[in-house]
């Protein structure tokens, strides 16, 4: 078994000031973060998160338990040479405002020992990395930055001598939820960039599950509603909690994640019978919706249904062309989306060791359940 990024076992955290209330922050946490994946913890106010989260890197002492960071026991490390083992991003990320974006980026590095040289090549190389002009921004002070633009230099610094995971508390609270969705996009491309593991803390399950390679759903005591796949989450909360927490909008989540199989669609191919010329497709689809458009296997279940609606004159029986690479291998309309939308929704989830269950069959409508009925409208 791949050894654990970081591993929680049996971690309770008890505050001074909760004793005799009952309840601990963290009661009995057990939880593994896989290297390389983002977890992202996400839970509602108070359940405690932000704890679990800062017991990793000993910002707070845990009552009982062990955390491992890559095998070894951090419960009685050294604090100072843990945290260089691990970045920290935090919503108001905490820059130093009377050093410059470039000193900030450096904090570490220096701490470090590392002469200018160094330190110089890769506060270059980082803000490249969270998309900022070396040349423009690494002379400014926080002031002079946008919320967006200080989160990615808090990123930067986290990422400084390439700790093996990154903890990161609400990472994106202070922004605006335009520059906030851009941000997360442009995280998730530097955290496939320099492969780290993270461990992400959010009230958000939009952020939870745009973000996450897997979510822990977490309730009072951080005690683990479910663990499993942003799709799992959203398409089979396993407990009341989570069905709370996905709620409204789980239509429109479930399209975002749910993809497009083969399983799912009609054949055969739409006309004209034997096929669409590949090249004439592969240039319609990248026009975009409209005459001769197509969707391909794999595709998020909102952009086809967006390209189906987008066909002139579009109805029930509209359809288009799917594409498997340069095959059209059969055709989707409304009626597919909900065909793959139940097929999502009462597929067995992928267990903990990633070996899928037997699908239980009952995905099937003619078994006489109604899976779409299951799905909030
Ligand atoms: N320093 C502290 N002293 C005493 N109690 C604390 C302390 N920090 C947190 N708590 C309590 O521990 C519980 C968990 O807090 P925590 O900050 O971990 O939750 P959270 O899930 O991160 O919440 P939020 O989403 O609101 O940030 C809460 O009941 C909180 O009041």
């Amino acid at each position: 078994m791949v050894q654990p990024a970081i591993a929680f076992e049996h971690v309770r955290k008890e505050y001074p000031a909760a004793h005799g209330r009952g309840g601990a922050a963290v009661d009995d946490l057990s939880l593994d973060v896989r290297p390389g994946e983002v977890l992202v913890l996400v839970g509602p106010s108070g359940c405690g998160k932000s704890t679990t989260l800062r017991m990793a890197n000993r910002l707070v002492e845990p009552t009982s338990g062990r955390i491992l960071l890559e095998g070894d026991d951090v419960t009685h490390a050294d604090p100072v040479a843990l945290r260089r083992r691990i970045g920290y991003v935090i919503q108001d990320v905490g820059l130093f405002p009377h050093r410059t974006v470039a000193q900030n980026v450096a904090t570490v590095p220096r701490l470090l020992g590392w002469d200018r040289r160094r330190t110089a090549a890769r506060v270059d190389e980082l803000l490249a990395l969270v998309g900022l002009d070396p040349a423009k921004y690494a002379r400014r002070y926080p002031h002079e930055l946008s919320g967006g633009e200080r989160q990615r230099i808090g990123v930067a610094r986290a990422l400084a001598t390439d700790p093996p995971v990154l903890l990161m508390d609400e990472p994106f609270g202070a922004v605006d939820p335009v520059g906030r969705r851009r941000l997360q996009t442009e995280f998730a491309r530097i955290q496939r960039e320099v492969g780290t593991t993270v461990m992400l803390v959010t009230h958000d399950i939009d952020e939870a599950v745009r973000m996450g390679d897997r979510v822990a759903v977490l309730s009072a005591g951080a005690h683990v509603e479910q663990l499993a796949s942003p799709l799992d989450v959203v398409a089979r909360p396993a407990t009341d909690a989570v069905a709370d927490l996905v709620g409204r909008g789980r239509l429109a989540r479930l399209l975002a994640l749910g993809t497009l199989a083969q399983a799912d669609l009609d054949a055969p191919p739409v006309d004209p019978p034997g096929g669409v010329d590949p090249a004439r497709l592969t240039k319609d689809a990248t026009r975009g919706a409209g005459r001769g458009a197509s969707v391909a296997v794999g595709d998020e279940l909102g952009d086809v249904l967006a390209t189906i609606l987008a066909t002139p004159d579009a109805g029930a029986e509209s359809r288009v062309p799917v594409r498997d690479g340069d095959r059209v291998v059969g055709s989707a309309s409304v009626a597919t989306v909900l065909r793959a939308l139940r097929r999502v929704t009462d597929e067995a989830p992928a267990d903990e060791t990633g070996t899928d269950r037997v699908p239980d069959g009952s995905a099937d409508a003619a078994t006489g359940g109604d899976p779409v009925g299951t799905l909030p409208t």
